[in-house]
């Protein structure tokens, strides 16, 4: 397995090695000359506006989603990109001639799907830099007449003029944990604004989950690990070790309990309030085994297409970079088939940063062969 700490869960930024190769290299391209730069309307925002050539290292850091290898790694993500592709195209009777609204369009793929599916207009709006390679993109694949970009923040922008409301809004917001720098608050302050009340969102509505793993290995290492490093105890850092959850790929197999959802959102009619969790879970055994971690994972749903159209990060369920987020606690509960483990899940968002997730798991256990009671606090920092 190749678990990546949630400290290191920033793969969707960049390191400085990758952004330096970038600084060098001379492109054959033409520069931008932002003087003739009608495709893009410029919303407010203080992103760079730079010819991507002519980025540094510097702008990279202040804008990492400027560069191509973050849009590589979430095209590359088949089960994301062919899910919005299939809820698009598979749905022209939803899209023909509607006013669609992208929400952070990246390179522009949504919207050329968008375009694609008939609509008549497409308003692509991204905050980053990276809109000067959809810009190009759009102009390669001449869709410049139906799709119009707007630099900026959603939350700063006007729509383009005649235009007071759109059909559709189609945004991929989720981060890892769903939550970690999600996109979420921009998606409802959207929707208020610029939806038409029977406007669709893609996708809609989106399901946390729990299930309890058997990950003894993985946890030696990780955790039990620190007892002896050379020889030294370095067992002091277990506990700050437990605390960060780590985003990785679980195999099914370890899986040792039902599944359990913890929340639903409807993307429809939640606010700003709801963006968080507590929740109680009863987790059941599906055989004899030992409970090391609990695991969550999301699905959202696509609910305006008439056939389910799902994209699930469950373990098993194909690789997505979301992958899964895994929470170790202290000791292990011995379960026996049946059994019910019982608890609390509760998620805080720093909604000023949302790279600053808070987690409290408290349980109890009382099985035939171990009972165990513990009360966990986890965060995810950026
Ligand atoms: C996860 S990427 C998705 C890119 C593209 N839609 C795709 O799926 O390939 C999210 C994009 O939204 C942009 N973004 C984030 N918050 C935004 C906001 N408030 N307004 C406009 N763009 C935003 C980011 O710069 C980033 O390019």
């Amino acid at each position: 397995m190749n678990r990546l700490s949630s400290q290191s869960a920033e793969n969707k930024s960049l390191d400085q090695e990758s952004t330096k190769k970038i600084a060098s290299f001379e492109p054959k391209e033409e520069k931008m000359n932002t003087k003739e730069n009608h495709q893009i309307t410029n919303g407010s925002h203080d992103a760079v506006k730079l010819a991507p050539e002519d980025m540094t290292s510097k702008d990279y850091y202040l804008d990492s989603t400027a560069h191509f290898a973050v849009h590589e790694e979430l095209l590359k993500d088949e089960i994301r990109t062919k899910t919005f592709r299939n809820a698009i195209i598979n749905n022209r009777h939803l899209f023909k001639d509607k006013v669609v609204l992208d929400i952070g369009c990246g390179v522009g793929i949504f919207s050329l799907f968008a375009a694609k599916a008939g609509a008549k207009l497409v308003i692509a709006v991204e905050k980053s830099n990276v809109i000067e390679y959809a810009k190009r993109i759009i102009r390669a694949n001449r869709y410049d007449k139906v799709i119009k970009l707007i630099r900026g923040k959603i939350e700063d922008i006007e729509l383009p003029d005649g235009i007071e409301k759109v059909d559709i809004i189609i945004a991929e917001w989720m981060g890892y944990c769903l939550f970690y720098d999600s996109m979420i608050q921009s998606i409802i302050y959207a929707r208020d604004k610029f939806l038409k009340p029977d406007g669709l969102i893609f996708p809609d509505r989106a399901t946390m989950y729990m299930v309890g793993i058997e990950d003894r290995d993985y946890k030696e290492d990780k955790v039990e690990w620190w007892s002896s490093v050379y020889g030294y105890n370095m067992g002091c850092l277990k506990n700050y070790v437990m605390r960060e959850p780590l985003v990785d790929t679980v195999d099914k197999r370890q899986i040792c309990t039902d599944h359990f959802p913890l929340k639903t959102f409807d993307l429809k009619t939640m606010t700003i309030d709801d963006i968080s969790i507590d929740s109680k879970f009863r987790l059941r055994a599906l055989r004899d085994d030992y409970v090391h971690a609990f695991v969550t994972y999301f699905v959202v749903e696509f609910t305006a297409c008439p056939q389910r159209t799902v994209i699930s990060t469950a373990p098993g369920a194909g690789y997505t970079h979301w992958k899964q987020t895994v929470f170790y606690f202290p000791d292990c509960a011995t379960i026996k088939f049946d059994e019910v483990l019982e608890g609390k899940f509760t998620c805080k968002v720093n909604l000023e940063n949302t790279k600053k997730l808070n987690f409290n798991i408290d349980f109890q256990f009382d099985g035939e062969i171990s009972t165990l009671q513990s009360k966990n606090q986890y965060f995810m920092k950026g």
